[in-house]
């Protein structure tokens, strides 16, 4: 669990992050979402350490970030798995090169237990007959499980995802968000995930931020995101005609229901 109090950031006099607070929820897919410059990236990276927040705390189960020492900084860091933008793999690297990398950097494990710890995740993700490729001979669908499984293979109890999605049809896309929704429950790994894709939102947003200019204007879950007439949300989430005729019959099916 991250739990987020009053986080304040600005750059060069300019209030970016205005008090946000809310808490990722362990074993649930957290979702940040909102406008173009609306403050996800700022926040995700405020909660990677990569920003330093100007108020406000962040408490990964319970360690308050600022509190810890440097080496209590280093370990948690090893905690965290990340699944960046883009995939952002090593194209001179192979596939299992790629997934084998964190446990080469942080940890002393031997050739024998990272090429097994490798193989498993290579399994869980379902990359077959992939292992000696490079990124560059496999789909953008491969690529995504090889970022997954790099990101997990040092069991990290939280997994950040910048745009898992991006570049990614509407079916692949899918099927990489419920891969990583899967990972999250068996693992009990508290993920946040920065997302613009509408279909992410309502497939597996078990907890969604919604960001506007940098305020949290809603928090809720998929459900409730169809429910919601918080204008912000409707104007973000159903600018999409198409939304907009799936949020209604949505709403008429759970009429008829209740009848
Ligand atoms: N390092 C920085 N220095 C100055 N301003 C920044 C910096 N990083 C972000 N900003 C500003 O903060 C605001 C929020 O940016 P952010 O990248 O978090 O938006 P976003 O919601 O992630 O947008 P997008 O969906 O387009 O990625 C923007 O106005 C941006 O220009």
């Amino acid at each position: 669990m991250i739990e987020v109090k009053n986080i304040e950031k600005s750059f060069e006099g300019t209030q970016v992050l205005k008090g946000i607070s809310t808490t990722f929820e362990k074993g649930k897919t957290n979702l940040i979402i909102g406008q173009s410059g609306s403050g996800k990236t700022v926040l995700l990276k405020t909660l990677l350490g990569i920003h330093q927040s100007d108020n406000g705390s962040i408490a990964f189960d319970g360690r308050v970030y600022s509190e810890l020492s440097r080496s209590e900084k280093r370990n948690l860091r090893t905690e965290i798995g990340m699944v960046f933008q883009g995939s952002a793999l090593f194209d001179s690297m192979t596939v299992e090169e790629n997934i084998a990398f964190p446990l080469r950097m942080f940890t002393d494990k031997s050739d024998a237990e990272i090429m097994q710890r490798v193989n498993e995740v290579i399994n869980r993700v379902n990359l077959i007959n992939a292992n000696k490729k490079k990124p560059a001979e496999i789909s953008g669908g491969m690529q995504k499980r090889v970022a997954i499984a790099r990101a997990i293979v040092n069991n990290p109890k939280y997994l950040f995802c910048d745009e898992p999605n991006s570049g990614l049809d509407p079916k692949t896309a899918i099927v990489i968000d419920n891969l990583i929704q899967e990972i999250t429950h068996e693992y009990g790994i508290t993920t946040v995930i920065n997302t613009h894709d509408m279909n992410s939102v309502l497939e597996i947003g078990e907890h969604i931020v919604f960001l506007k200019n940098g305020v949290l204007a809603w928090s809720g879950n998929n459900k409730e995101i169809i429910q919601t007439d918080n204008e912000d949300v409707v104007d973000f989430v159903y600018s999409s005609e198409l939304f907009r005729m799936v949020r209604d019959a949505i709403r008429h099916i759970g009429n008829e229901k209740n009848k």
